[in-house]
């Protein structure tokens, strides 16, 4: 399986480099900020050549500093330039002090922020905050932050969208929306989870020529862009590719484990095995005669299934009652490769054990369940859940959401495909289907996971593209999905 990433960097790391790149490489930081100025000012002009007004808002640190020096490139351009300084330039530390002090040689002048006042023509550079925001905004930079989302004008964040905090991809009170986000040595984590979805715009990524140093480092995750499955032996069976065991679809809930079924079908899976109410052996399979539906009413009538199953998938339409923890409590004594979803992961929560032989598909509420948490401390800090999940409950963890990450305890990764139209029912339900399937002919539970939360997110997106985001259906993806993994 051939995975394509890109490397994500912590805040940590990058200072790291920066340090690096002052001490061992002898560039100044100083002229880092001259690089970074100019690499913004690089993007603008590519991207807008027709510009001719820029309107900066600079805050209190370095990042300020870099929207200086663009201000600076832009005026000695011919630009007309508007700067609103948030904090005293005075105060600024060095590197953008220096960068302030030869704005204003170039003709530059700082005018205060009065919001409703205060007009904002041209493109909008956001140089509030950039890595070292690290607590909820302060009070005084949020009408500025409002104005930048209320402008005309195209809005570019510098290094990060302000607001947004760069390791964990939360909002920190309010972030601006930015259309392009212009980041400088590497890819920070933050921007490709959560939140930042809906602030980081298009990212490009300038190394300021220390790209050297950035090599040395491990990545804190990998961003996840692609992935191409094997092409089969002309000679293959079906016997090759496995045979998925998907338990589920309570009372009212048929639906779920049909679609996750059709999911672990069109992943390839050689043979996809359904054990559910016995009111619903009969409906499961209709117009989908490939499966092979099998009435469970207590646990022993999983024996024979369980026997015969490369890969367990549990959870879809579940439910949380008696005849639920009994097909649970028995699917989990088989000992099996499995993935776990939905009501499967409640059942888990109350039992709290841990395997190496499993893939966790929660969303958040899922996973503050499994954490004894409350879902706004997910989305505090997603990277931190996903690896307390993997720690606390072994084997693959897979938070889904905006930027689903999945945690196998070596890497993290994070894949940035997808979009709205996959919040409606059943997109989990065939998301574990998928990984079964995949399970089920032979790839490893991580790359399972990892190809699986790819290929959902890509079918949703290339759907979406050609008929709108709004009524993306579930069902919908399996065909599609076919149609990615073979390319
Ligand atoms: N040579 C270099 O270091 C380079 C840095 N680059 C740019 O610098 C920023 C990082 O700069 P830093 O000064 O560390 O922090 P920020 O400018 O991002 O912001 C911190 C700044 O803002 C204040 N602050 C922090 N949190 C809050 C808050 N919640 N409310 C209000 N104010 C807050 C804090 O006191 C500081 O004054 C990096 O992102 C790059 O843009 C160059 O790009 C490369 C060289
Ligand atoms: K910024």
């Amino acid at each position: 399986m051939q995975l394509s990433t890109a490397a994500l960097y912590s805040t940590a790391q990058i200072r790291a480099a920066e340090r690096q790149a002052i001490d061992r490489l002898g560039i100044p930081g100083r002229e880092l900020m001259r690089r970074a100025g100019a690499a913004l000012f690089r993007h603008i002009r590519q991207r807008w050549p027709e510009a001719g007004e820029l309107t900066v808002f600079c805050g209190a640190g370095n990042n300020g500093g870099d929207g200086y020096e663009v201000a600076r490139l832009a005026i000695e351009a011919g630009y007309r330039v508007i700067v609103y300084g948030l904090a005293d330039p005075e105060r600024l530390p060095a590197d953008a002090l220096s960068a302030y002090r030869d704005f204003l040689q170039a003709g530059g002048c700082v005018s205060g922020f009065e919001p409703g006042r205060s007009t904002i023509p041209g493109i909008v550079v956001d140089a509030l905050f950039g890595i070292g925001l690290s607590r909820p905004v302060a009070a005084a930079y949020l009408p500025a932050i409002a104005a930048i989302n209320a402008a005309a004008g195209p809005v570019v964040a510098v290094d990060v969208p302000s607001g947004l905090q760069a390791d964990t991809g939360c909002i920190m009170g309010d972030a601006v929306a930015a259309d392009l986000t212009v980041t400088f040595i590497g890819l920070k984590q933050g921007l490709f989870t959560g939140a930042a979805a809906d602030c980081r715009g298009e990212v490009v990524c300038d190394d300021l020529q220390i790209g050297e140093v950035l090599e040395e480092l491990d990545p804190a995750c990998r961003l996840l862009t692609g992935v191409a499955l094997p092409k089969r032996q002309r000679s293959a069976h079906k016997g090759q590719f496995g045979h998925v065991l998907l338990i589920g679809g309570n009372h009212g809930y048929s639906g779920a484990i049909r679609l996750a079924a059709e999911a672990a079908l069109r992943a390839g899976a050689g043979l996809v095995s359904v054990a559910t109410r016995a009111a619903h052996s009969g409906l499961v399979n209709i117009a989908r005669p490939e499966l092979m539906c099998r009435a469970a009413e207590q646990a022993g009538d999983l024996n024979d299934l369980l026997e015969k199953a490369t890969v367990v998938v549990i959870g879809p339409g579940l439910g949380r009652d008696a005849w639920a923890q009994a097909m649970f409590d028995r699917a989990l004594a088989a000992g099996k490769p499995s993935v776990v979803d939905a009501d499967g992961l409640n059942l888990l929560a109350r039992r709290n054990c841990r395997r190496d032989d499993w893939v966790l598909t929660p969303h958040p509420g899922e996973a503050a369940r499994l954490l004894n948490c409350d879902t706004r401390q997910i989305g505090g800090d997603r990277y931190a859940a996903v690896a307390a999940l993997q720690q606390r409950y072994g084997g693959v963890a897979l938070l889904k959401g905006a930027g689903t990450l999945i945690d196998d305890g070596f890497k993290n990764h994070v894949v940035v495909a997808g979009n709205p139209g996959m919040a409606s029912g059943g997109m989990g339900d065939v998301l574990a289907g998928l990984i079964g399937g995949l399970v089920a002919q032979g790839f490893t539970l991580g790359q399972a996971a990892l190809a699986g939360a790819q290929l959902h997110a890509a079918a949703a997106d290339s759907l979406a593209a050609e008929f709108g985001e709004r009524g993306l259906l579930a069902g919908d993806l399996p065909p599609r999905i076919r149609e990615l993994l073979n390319r």
